[in-house]
């Protein structure tokens, strides 16, 4: 594809959860299809840090980092909640991005052509407007969860007054009839509604009908409802993932030795645990893991990333020193890709879901909070790919039947045959003549500036 324009792009990124990493992914796929485009990654420097560390530098070369104010004080003393560094952030923008593009701008020598923002930033449409270039919100989770807070005022006018147990279903939203009330992130109906964090989001959902483009990390076909709803609200959706099959990464890192341990083991009789980049569970919900895993001699893999935490384990670990493998970090995606994994046990934050559909692992869900109650419905109701775990967290027995009911039960081969369709369908969007290949190339065109995207 022809891309004539020399351009500069901007990309703003929120610096918490596993935002960053999927949009310097995008940045990167776009920098390979548009080599003429100069890219500034415009993010706090311990968010650059840890994303940039895990690439090598010839793999940006037309992608220049730039570091912006987090908002924390100088000595600031942390009181230990995570949502404290969150809202000191939240509390610096825009005026800590507005300075970043003023340096990128300058040291480049190069204007600004195109915007290009983690979709929370919805002051992306007035700086775009400010400088008459296209903004494009990037979406790391799953479409549904736009649509949600797209709809936001919708949803609280509806079950105003209605919510009791938070069992009432959003039917009155495209593709949302097995969504309650309760899987819905805070912020809507339920939590704080006038919360920093809450009210970005509210404005997001108000402001992306200004967007020239909205990408997500998603396939179309995944919920063609949601998409086609989407489509008539926004100016250009564009579904262009799953990324790890869309531009699968060339190579990774298995300090811990992941991948031979599970070649030690037979197909399918793994279960692989992780939680995230954000969360460990409560100690009684690991201990209560631990204790199915034992008592039921399922070989595990453990993604455990809060060592502070292990000790809460001691007894476990000595005796499945045999049968299971706790690291600190995992390979995932060769994890989940890998034969001898069974289920995915997680927290059902979307990059990991994406994940385990593209390579057809069922899931237990455990949510936590933000989408992941969302995701664990969808995962459970929608696509039947999966279990959530009955009750909402980790008991010895709740654990036990969602294993049991995965490993050995009639359902868990449906669950198997209904993510292998899905995990089909994704490679279909990402093939030669796909939905998510399409779209990409519409993008390339928007993020270059050509007309008639
Ligand atoms: O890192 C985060 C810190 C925080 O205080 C709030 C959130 O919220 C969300 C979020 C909220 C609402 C929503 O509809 C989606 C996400 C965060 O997003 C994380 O995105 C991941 C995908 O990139 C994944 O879906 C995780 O489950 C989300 O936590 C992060 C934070
Ligand atoms: O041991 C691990 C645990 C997680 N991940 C990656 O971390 C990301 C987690 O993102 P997700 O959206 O699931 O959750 P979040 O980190 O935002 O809570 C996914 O891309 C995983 O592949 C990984 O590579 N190794």
């Amino acid at each position: 594809m022809q891309v004539p324009n020399e351009g500069h792009v901007a990309a703003l990124a929120f610096p918490f959860g596993t935002h960053a990493t999927p949009l310097l992914t995008l940045v990167r796929r776009l920098s390979a299809s548009a080599p003429n485009l100069k890219f500034s990654f415009i993010n706090t420097s311990k968010s650059n840090q840890k994303v940039f560390s895990k690439i090598k530098p010839n793999d940006y070369q037309n992608i220049k980092p730039f570091n912006v104010d987090d908002g924390v004080p100088e000595g600031h003393v942390f009181s230990g909640d995570p949502l404290e560094a969150v809202e000191l952030f939240l509390r610096a923008m825009p005026e800590n991005f507005k300075n970043g593009l003023e340096g990128a701008v300058a040291e480049t020598g190069a204007k600004i052509t195109c915007l290009l923002t983690d979709a929370f930033f919805w002051f992306g449409a007035d700086m775009g407007a400010e400088m008459g270039v296209p903004w494009v919100a990037f979406w790391t989770a799953a479409p549904c969860s736009i649509s949600v807070h797209m709809y936001t005022d919708v949803v609280r006018n509806t079950l105003k007054g209605k919510e009791e147990n938070g069992d009432e279903t959003l039917d009155f939203i495209p593709g949302m009839s097995a969504i309650r009330a309760k899987d819905l992130p805070a912020g809507i109906v339920h939590g704080k509604l006038e919360a920093p964090f809450n009210i970005m989001v509210h404005k997001m959902g108000q402001t992306l009908p200004r967007a020239t483009a909205l990408a997500i990390n998603s396939f179309e076909e995944i919920n063609p409802t949601i998409t086609n709803d989407l489509k008539s609200k926004l100016k250009m959706v564009l579904n262009i993932g799953p990324f790890d099959l869309a531009w699968p990464p060339k190579s990774f890192s298995d300090e811990s030795g992941c991948i031979p341990w599970l070649d030690n083991h037979d197909k399918a009789s793994v279960a692989y645990l992780s939680f995230g980049s954000l969360l460990t569970p409560q100690p009684n919900e690991l201990i209560a893991l631990a204790e199915a895993l034992e008592t039921q001699r399922v070989p595990f893999l453990w993604s455990f990333r809060d060592s502070s935490k292990l000790q809460l384990l001691e007894g476990f670990l000595e005796r499945t020193s045999t049968l299971g493998k706790v690291v600190p970090w995992t390979p995932q995606l060769q994890v989940l890709e890998h034969p001898s994994v069974g289920v995915f046990i997680t927290h059902a934050g979307w990059n990991s879901v994406s994940e385990s559909i593209a390579r057809g692992v069922p899931m237990i869900c455990r949510p936590f909070f933000a989408d992941q109650g969302l995701n664990s419905r969808l995962v459970e109701e929608v696509w039947k790919i999966g279990v959530s775990v009955e009750g909402g967290n980790f008991t010895k027995s709740a654990t036990t039947k969602a294993l049991e009911l995965v490993f050995s039960s009639g359902k868990g081969g449906e669950m198997r045959e209904n993510i292998g369709n899905l995990k089909q369908k994704a490679k279909i969007a990402v093939g030669s003549d796909g939905s998510s290949t399409k779209n990409f190339t519409s993008l390339v065109k928007v993020v270059a500036g050509c007309e008639n995207a």
